[in-house]
């Protein structure tokens, strides 16, 4: 019982309980005909339906009967309408059978007592692997199934029921639509046609269109006005012009040179290795992950490239995710220099139009290749032959909301299902892959590891030097810029080189601090101190984005909230002051890019920032963690982390990895290219196992440690963490409520205890689950609500949905009071 794994369970993962089974004392999972309709109908066929109410207790499939009118538009993934209680509702088709008993949970329901579909709403556009995939994720995660099954769903917004004023219901238009282009291209009879001497224009056209079809649109931007010139040739019959359906989001054309490589002549024994281990198992048709743990820079880009021409010649298709902060112009430009418009991007600074495209072009078929954030993995790809997750140890894979899963998760239970590997970059992989690959499985699907551990060429891992803030300190400096960190920066305005400035703002964001009292000003509706905002004189709530202006100490009107002293310093160092050092000390032909929130809010901001540091010949890019990863510049030969101490210093079990994480990514976009790398990092703990590892490249020094810590104090990867989470405006009431429910879920894993040895155990969450807290959050108010939380501890593999769940509506919702339940939880604030 303790460990139930994927091959246990049905097709559709639902465990037998929880009111699926229609034994006795349960209700029967059908909507029975009212007494007064036809009794007695029969249907061609039968179709389970997820109704699309996002609550946890409607979480089931409910059968209805499929009319031979709709039997052969019907499909899994059909928006349908039918009549639930009283009211017409809208569900999604998961399955369908010619026999009921054969439908989920349907095997004792009177097959004339069935209802019918009422309608069908919109036909299937979903990935075939979804109504399973919904289905885990909906028990795996304790999520509603309807919001599961949304996230399959076509962008635009949730789909609507409109009841028009006949009675009959369709679905709402959604707010963005398909447009059109024309396209302009030679006929077969023009292809000779030779302009006139002084037809100027119409060689300039017949130019442009040498190589293929051009819409109307572009050619209008490059040669101002082309439309008469089209409409002359067009009468001739040279030319044609045809409507075709438009793809926004094509146009993130880019100048990066690091954009667009060719493919190398030669890979390295790492990268052909890597590829080896793929070739097997796509040949094998297995379901296994592959980590391929390869320093920065060792070329797994390259790898994915290799792997996705293969899967491609198979005619199969292939995802790719990569964190959405690193789903830059130079990411895409990659693998579009490679497969062209094969590539459909997804990433959250589309527009709903362009949103909307890229998703229809998957679904089409004109996409095989789609690169984006951790959604993209629900995009329709049919015949899905691989999934890449680059940078697999990022935290942004993790989903915030509900359904609150983990995209590595879900990728790797997708590629078990559908027999296809899963492939895992990452030069810091998390603690979860290490375990994984150590174990060679986890619940029964193979992990394997494959080290990359050196860069292609001449290129090798830079020089890391360490520099010690606290000697520094004693020896008078009160600049920035250590010695070291001077030195090298003074050197690369000397080479032309170019240089990285990492200033790592998380939990170090300049505030304001009265200097006679002490007070930090915190916001009013939350327990979080105020963020000050140089640019606008204001302190803003990181937590609900409330704004206060305030002027600090020396303005006119400083005062500190708490006792009105005019003594409001500011504390912490912004990334524009660490510009501003930066410009006194160096010379003027260095260019200085700052890259930071504020810097680049802009839609195109960002590319632009990068573009302008590929482009310039002498230059510093300083900026937050989003400069830290992913970036390929070989000209750059220094890197420079500000202060490495806050990353180390979060209240957080993962603090240690997230920091080693980052520093030894920002350390890697050193010495990409022919000339060798240097890092200063400044640090007060140059004895932290962090920093030493970092400094010696030596992953080891740091896991060691870490890992012994979290299996002594019972952290994953050793065991599975969920965090259950009540807020509510009443601080006494939800009290009571989070200390309700923390006992009947304690009461549920009792009486799910049974008489299993293992159980017995107590208090040892490797092997059975324990209950700690409830207890007031860290954040313990935000947006005026009182937060607390428990958290449960169970053996790795085991499903708390279950006993969650079970509490959960034994004790029933309560107004005012939210509940969220985040399985294998990151964030525990
Ligand atoms: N076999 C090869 N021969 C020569 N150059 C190569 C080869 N493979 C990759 N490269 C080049 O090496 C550089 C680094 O590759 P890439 O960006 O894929 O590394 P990475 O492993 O993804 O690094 P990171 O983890 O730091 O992002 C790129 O400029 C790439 O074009
Ligand atoms: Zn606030």
């Amino acid at each position: 019982m303790v460990h139930r794994d994927v091959e246990q369970m049905s097709l559709f993962g639902a465990p037998a309980t929880a009111g699926v089974s229609s034994s006795a004392g349960k209700t029967p999972l059908t909507e029975i005909q009212a007494p007064t309709g036809p009794a007695g109908t029969s249907y061609p066929l039968y179709a389970s339906v997820v109704i699309d109410i996002p609550s946890r207790a409607l979480s089931d499939p409910f059968a209805y009967g499929v009319e031979a009118a709709y039997a052969d538009d019907i499909d899994e993934g059909s928006v349908v309408l039918v009549s639930f209680g009283r009211r017409m509702v809208m569900g999604y088709v998961v399955a369908l059978s010619p026999i009921l008993s054969e439908l989920p949970a349907a095997a004792d329901l009177d097959p004339s007592k069935v209802k019918p579909i009422r309608d069908l709403l919109a036909p299937s556009s979903c990935s075939e692997l979804f109504a399973s995939v919904s289905f885990w994720m909906s028990r795996e995660y304790v999520a509603a199934l309807s919001e599961c099954l949304r996230l399959f769903l076509p962008p635009g917004g949730t789909p609507r029921l409109d009841k028009a004023d006949d009675g009959t219901y369709r679905l709402k238009e959604p707010a963005v639509h398909a447009v059109s282009e024309r396209v302009v291209s030679i006929t077969p009879e023009g292809a000779d046609y030779a302009p006139p001497a002084n037809a100027h224009r119409q060689r300039q056209l017949i130019e442009a269109l040498s190589c293929g079809p051009v819409s109307t649109r572009e050619l209008n931007l490059l040669y101002t006005d082309m439309s008469s010139t089209i409409r002359t040739l067009s009468k001739k019959g040279v030319v044609r012009v045809d409507e075709r359906r438009a793809w926004r989001g094509l146009g993130d054309e880019t100048t990066l040179s690091s954009a667009r490589v060719a493919a190398p002549k030669t890979l390295t024994d790492g990268q052909q290795r890597a590829l080896q281990e793929i070739y097997s198992c796509l040949q094998a048709g297995r379901g296994d992950v592959i980590l391929i743990d390869g320093v920065t820079g060792s070329g797994k880009t390259e790898v994915y490239l290799s792997a996705i021409e293969r899967v491609l010649k198979q005619g199969k298709t292939a995802c790719v995710l990569v964190p959405e902060i690193s789903l830059t112009a130079q990411t895409v430009g990659r693998f579009r220099s490679r497969f062209g418009g094969l590539v459909a991007v997804f990433h959250s600074r589309l527009s709903a139009g362009e949103r909307l495209d890229q998703w229809d072009m998957v679904k089409s078929g004109a996409a095989r290749v789609v690169v984006g954030a951790r959604s993209a993995l629900f995009c329709p790809l049919r015949d899905l032959g691989l999934i890449v997750i680059d940078e697999e140890h990022e935290q942004s894979y993790k989903q915030g909301s509900s359904p609150r899963y983990h995209a590595r998760d879900v990728a790797a239970f997708m590629a078990k299902l559908g027999g296809f590997p899963l492939v895992l970059g990452s030069a810091t992989p998390s603690a979860e892959a290490l375990a994984r690959v150590a174990a060679g499985e986890h619940l029964g699907q193979r992990w394997t590891r494959v080290e990359m551990p050196e860069r292609p060429g001449s290129s090798v891992l830079p020089r890391v030097v360490i520099s010690d803030l606290r000697r520094e300190f004693a020896a008078g400096s009160r600049s920035i810029f250590s010695k070291p960190l001077y030195d090298g920066l003074i050197r690369v305005a000397e080479r032309r080189e170019k240089a990285v400035l990492l200033h790592n703002r998380r939990g170090f964001a300049p505030f304001l601090l009265c200097r006679e009292c002490g007070c930090v000003p915190t916001c009013k509706h939350c327990s979080t101190s105020l963020t000050y905002h140089e640019r606008t004189h204001a302190l803003e709530c990181h937590t609900c984005g409330a704004v206060y202006h305030i002027n600090p100490y020396p303005a006119p009107g400083s005062a500190c909230p708490q006792c009105g002293s005019r003594y409001l310093a500011k504390m912490g160092l912004g990334t524009q002051q660490v510009e501003d050092a930066l410009r006194q000390i160096m010379p003027a032909h260095v260019d200085i890019i700052r890259m930071d929130a504020d810097s680049t809010k802009g839609k195109d901001a960002h590319k632009e920032l990068l573009e302008a540091f590929d482009a310039s010949e002498c230059a510093v890019l300083v900026g937050t963690q989003m400069i830290a990863k992913g970036l390929d510049f070989p000209e750059v030969t220094l890197v420079g982390v500000i202060n490495a101490d806050y990353a180390l210093k979060m209240p957080d079990f993962r603090a240690q990895e997230r920091a080693y994480d980052l520093l030894e990514q920002v350390a890697g976009r050193a010495g990409r290219g022919a000339s060798a790398g240097e890092v200063v990092i400044q640090t007060y703990l140059p004895h932290d196992p962090v920093i030493r590892a970092v400094a010696t490249h030596d992953r080891s020094i740091f896991t060691a440690h870490d890992l012994a810590q979290r299996q002594e104090a019972f952290y994953p990867p050793y065991v599975r963490l969920t965090n259950v989470l009540v807020w509510g405006t009443n601080q006494a009431a939800t009290k009571r409520y989070i200390d309700k429910l923390a006992a009947a879920v304690r009461q549920c894993f009792d009486s799910l205890r049974g008489t299993d040895q293992a159980w017995s155990l107590a208090g040892d969450p490797t092997a059975a689950p324990i209950v700690l807290g409830p207890t007031p959050c860290v954040l313990e108010r935000a947006k005026d609500r009182y937060r607390f939380h428990f958290v449960v501890k169970s053996p790795v593999g085991y499903h708390v949905s279950e006993a969650i769940d079970g509490a959960l509506s034994q004790i029933g919702p309560q107004p005012g009071i939210n509940v969220s339940v985040d399985v294998d939880a990151y964030d525990l604030m």
